[in-house]
Formats: structure tokens, C-alpha cells, sequence
């Protein structure tokens, strides 16, 4: 798992690179400009493309210079530069840079202070230029001057492609991101070492389009010290985590779900949770659905057992319960459910929707309980929040005081643990957007706690496969994934992993 870490923390881990590796703070930046320029070839190919590089005077700035020699080298052949200053002093880095680019041929153009009128002055053809955004990166400390921010608006409306150096000036990593803030908005960002926290939130989309991370080779061993409770998850955890099925294993060995969910019109919800159930591995299914939909059960999942409400807790012993998908008014058994279930629970939809109208009921949640909001239904929960900060910080109060997970859906799933980290999925895509979609997570989440995972781990697992698996599919030019579709990539996926299935 990757921590992810705050714009302060950056500065220590930059610090520490230079005395572990007994560099100049110029060569780390040097670093950084390369693994941009790496980057930057692949989205802008064509080398006679009209490029402005806009540089603040810190070292964000300071990377814009170091940026412009390396194209140049490449063989990039319209450069400008245009200095915009920020800040009170000039950083050593970027007079060091600067110094490097006035023996160049690179046309600098220097603003002597930071006016809309200087800057339109300047004549730049921004709308056929690809932009390079250097003018501010972490070190942001207070809300953008107004003419800096006049500036940044007009760039807004007039350019096509803007590529920004670590994160989007105006940006910031972390915290409530400010919705009249001003942000020079990105088509692309190229960050360094780690994604900022804020990439992940809905918001962000106002300011940004694509991230990518470059590694400049900050110590891992050092950040894995730094304090935070934000890890992105990576495939290295998956691979980690699975535990391949061993010889002389029977159905015994993987479990039995019990999955809740159904009702007349909705059994669909109930057949794609227990499918996802059943090819993410577990040993039994029974379904808990109307007897008069049993016909739907039998045809489309034969391996599938159907129980039903009254005979389902006697002398069976089930090792994870899913409740929700498609239920209804059948969700008023959740009540007896607390009472009777004998394993952990997995609660989603109709099921959350029956928790957030009986406030007794979260007190009374059994330990080990998953929840699987989406943001609605986490609001209807939990209570309405202004934004997504909020909305992570409450969701992590909640956790930790119900000792409970919470799955947190949306583009990058949040999975909050009953410690209150916060583990971040980056798999998906909106061609998944479809109806179904949850209920094939919920089945496979209570496969894997089903097969003995504990719920932090089966999280993990499930949210990281179903977004790669739709991922796959997407990559193979499905513009929209179903959610059965999706289901029939998990048993691969789980076969590729260590890439032998059998021990
Ligand atoms: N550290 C490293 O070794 C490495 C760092 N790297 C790069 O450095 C970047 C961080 O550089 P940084 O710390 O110099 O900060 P940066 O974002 O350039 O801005 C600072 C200047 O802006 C000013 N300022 C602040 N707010 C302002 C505002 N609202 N409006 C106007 N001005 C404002 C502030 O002024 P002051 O507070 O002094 O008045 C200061 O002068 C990082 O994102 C990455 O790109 C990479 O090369 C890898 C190695
Ligand atoms: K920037």
C-alpha cells in the first residue's frame, strides 16, 4: 500500500533524499524534470507543437526551467517561457535554473509584476499552445493574489491543453478543497512520487482532468514512517493479501455466504450478488429470496441454494451474511437479523436505506459489520456534508466509533477502516456506471470475508478485483460493462494472481 502524504511532508521526504543520497536539491529537481519530461513526450508527441511554459519563481517554477532545457534537448522547437512572479523572494533552485536557461536559445519572457494587463500584453497564442503549468505546486500558503487569479481565468477560458508540473496551481493537496478558489485547470498532471489526497475526490473534476505519478526516488523506507491514515491501494497488496486455494481442499474450506437480497422485480439484484459470491470462490451460496421467485435461482445459478426466512438460522452456520440488494420492504428483517446472525454482515442498499430510518439500529451493529454506501446513501446514514472532506471525515468518526468498515463508493472507493484509516481503491471506470454494479461488490466482499478474510482484507480484495476486472473490459473496448459481463472476468483475475491458482 502506498501512504499518501501532505504537502508538509513532501518537504521532509525531499530533504531526507538529499542527505540519504548526498545530492543537490538542483539534481532532485533535475530528477523531477525528467520523469515530467518522460511523461510529457508520450501526451505531446509532436515535437513542433507550440509549448508555453508559465513558471512561478519557487521551485515549482523552478522545475518549469529545468523542464524547458530537457525538451529543448529533445528537439521541441517552439518553447516560451514566461516568469510570473510569486512570492517575495526567488528560490535558490530556480535562480540556478534560471541562470541555466539564459544561455539557451529559449525565449524568456519576464513579467515584472503580476498583471493581467503585462500578461495580455505578452501576445502568447495560447489556444494552440499545449501550456505547461508551473507557476505554483505544494508550496501554495494563501488563497491566489487577484491578479494572479485574473490571469489564471483567462488562461482558463482561452487554452485547449494545459499539463501541470506536481499539481494545478490554486490547488490544494489537502482539505476542504475551496469551491470560489481559483485553480489553473489541468488536462493532465504530472505529480511527483505520490498522488495528492484531493485528486481522489469528486471535486477535483472542476480543476482537473488525468493524474499521473512519476517516481523521483524519494525514499519509501522513510515515507512508510511519516504519519497518515490515506494509503492508496496497489496490486502488490492483492497479491499479497490472496491466498492461493491449496490441494486436498473441499467446499468446506471456502465458506458459506448467506446472501439476503431480492424481492418481486428486483431478484436480479439478489442473482448478480450471489454469481459475484460464487466466482470470487466461496464454498456455499444459499440465496434468502420469495419462494415464488425461486424459478429465476434455479435457471440462472444452479450451483446456488435457496433458503427460506424460517429455516434459514437453524443448525446452519454461515461465515459471512450479505443483506440488501434488491430487498425492499423485506429489509425490515435487519432488526432480527442482529439477533440471529451468526457471522459477520455485509449490508448494502435497501438494507442501509432500512438502517438510516432506525436510529437504534447503527448502535446496535454487530462487530465486524460492513456497510457499502454510496454517497447518498451514506448521507441519508450518517447525516448531509458540504463536501467530500467532510464527508471522509465523518464517514472515519463513524467507523471508529460503530467499529465498523465503511465502503465509501464513488470513482476511487474509500474503504474506512473501524481504526479510521482510509484505504483508497484506484481501479474502475465510469464505463461501470450501471445498475447491478454494487451488488456484484457486495457478493463478492461477503465471498472473501465468507472464505475467512477479515472485513479490512476482503475490502480490500473485492473493491481492488471489481474495479480491475471492469478496467479490463474497458481496455478491451467495452464502452459499457454489465455487471454479469464483469463477473465472468473474476475467476481469471484471481487465477492470474502469483500466477499459479493451486498451491
Ligand atoms: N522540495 C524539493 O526539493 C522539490 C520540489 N519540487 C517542486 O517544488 C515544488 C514546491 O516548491 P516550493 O516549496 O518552492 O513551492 P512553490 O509551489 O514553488 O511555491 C512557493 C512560492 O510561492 C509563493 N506563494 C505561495 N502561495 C502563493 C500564492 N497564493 N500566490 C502567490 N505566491 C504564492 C511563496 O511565496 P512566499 O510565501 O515566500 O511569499 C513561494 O515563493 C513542488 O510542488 C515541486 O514542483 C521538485 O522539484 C522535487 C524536489
Ligand atoms: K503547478
Amino acid at each position: 500500500m502506498r501512504k499518501i502524504i501532505s504537502a508538509s511532508q513532501v518537504k521532509l521526504a525531499d530533504s531526507d533524499c538529499l542527505v540519504s543520497e548526498n545530492i543537490s536539491s538542483h539534481e532532485l529537481m533535475d530528477r523531477a524534470a525528467s520523469a515530467f519530461v518522460g511523461v510529457f513526450r508520450g501526451l505531446v508527441p509532436d515535437k513542433n507543437t507550440p509549448i508555453i511554459i508559465l513558471c512561478g519563481t519557487g521551485n515549482n517554477g523552478g522545475d518549469g526551467l529545468a523542464i524547458s532545457l530537457l525538451l529543448q534537448c529533445d528537439g521541441y522547437d517552439d518553447i516560451n517561457i514566461v516568469i510570473i512572479p510569486t512570492g517575495h523572494r526567488q528560490s535558490d533552485d530556480f535562480a540556478y535554473n534560471m541562470q541555466r536557461v539564459k544561455e539557451r536559445q529559449i525565449s524568456i519572457h519576464q513579467l515584472e509584476r503580476t498583471s493581467l494587463q503585462d500578461f495580455d500584453g505578452l501576445g502568447l497564442r495560447l489556444t494552440e499552445s499545449v501550456l505547461i503549468d508551473s507557476i505554483l505546486g505544494v508550496g501554495i500558503n494563501r488563497p491566489l493574489d487577484r491578479a494572479l487569479a485574473e490571469i489564471i481565468k483567462m488562461i482558463n477560458q482561452q487554452c485547449k491543453r494545459v499539463v501541470a508540473v506536481d499539481l494545478p496551481t490554486g490547488f490544494r493537496c489537502e482539505g476542504e478543497l475551496d469551491d470560489d478558489g481559483t485553480v489553473l485547470y489541468a488536462h493532465e498532471v504530472i505529480s511527483f512520487q505520490r498522488p495528492k489526497l484531493n485528486f481522489f475526490f469528486p471535486e477535483s473534476a472542476k480543476y482537473m482532468e488525468n493524474f499521473h505519478v512519476v517516481d523521483i526516488g524519494l525514499r519509501e523506507a522513510f515515507l512508510a514512517e511519516l504519519p497518515s491514515d490515506y494509503y492508496l491501494i496497489d496490486s502488490a497488496d492483492i497479491e499479497e493479501i490472496y491466498n492461493k486455494r491449496k490441494s486436498f481442499s473441499h467446499k468446506g474450506n471456502y465458506g458459506h455466504a448467506l446472501i439476503y437480497a431480492g424481492s418481486a422485480g428486483k431478484v436480479g439484484a439478489a442473482l448478480i450478488a450471489t454469481e459475484a459470491c460464487l466466482r470470487t470462490g466461496v464454498g456455499l451460496a444459499t440465496v434468502c429470496l420469495p419462494e415464488e421467485e425461486r424459478h429465476a435461482l434455479y435457471a440462472r445459478l444452479p450451483e446456488a441454494m435457496l433458503g427460506s426466512s424460517e429455516e434459514l438460522f437453524e443448525g446452519v452456520k454461515y461465515s459471512a451474511i450479505a443483506f440488501g440488494p434488491g430487498l425492499g420492504r423485506r429489509a425490515s428483517f435487519l432488526s432480527d437479523l442482529f439477533k440471529k446472525a451468526n457471522a459477520p454482515l455485509i449490508i448494502d442498499a435497501d438494507g442501509l436505506n432500512y438502517l438510516s430510518k432506525e436510529d437504534t439500529l447503527l448502535n446496535a451493529l454487530p462487530a465486524d459489520t460492513v456497510l457499502t454506501p454510496h454517497m447518498k446513501e451514506f448521507d441519508r446514514l450518517f447525516g448531509p456534508s458540504e463536501n467530500w472532506w467532510q464527508r471522509l471525515q465523518l464517514a472515519r468518526r463513524n467507523a471508529q466509533k460503530f467499529k465498523i468498515t465503511i465502503v465509501l463508493k464513488n470513482r476511487y472507493t474509500f474503504i474506512i477502516t473501524e481504526k479510521g484509516e482510509v484505504l483508497i481503491n484506484p481501479t474502475g471506470n465510469p464505463a461501470m456506471a450501471i445498475a447491478g454494479m454494487g451488488d456484484a461488490l457486495t457478493g463478492m466482499l461477503t465471498s472473501f470475508i465468507a472464505q475467512g478474510y477479515s472485513p479490512r482484507e476482503a475490502c480490500i480484495l473485492g473493491c481492488f478485483l471489481h474495479g480491475r476486472a471492469g478496467d479490463r473490459l474497458r481496455l478491451e473496448g467495452h464502452a459499457v460493462v454489465l455487471p454479469t459481463v464483469l463477473l465472468t472476468q473474476i475467476p481469471l483475475l484471481l487465477g492470474e494472481l502469483k500466477n499459479v491458482p493451486f498451491a
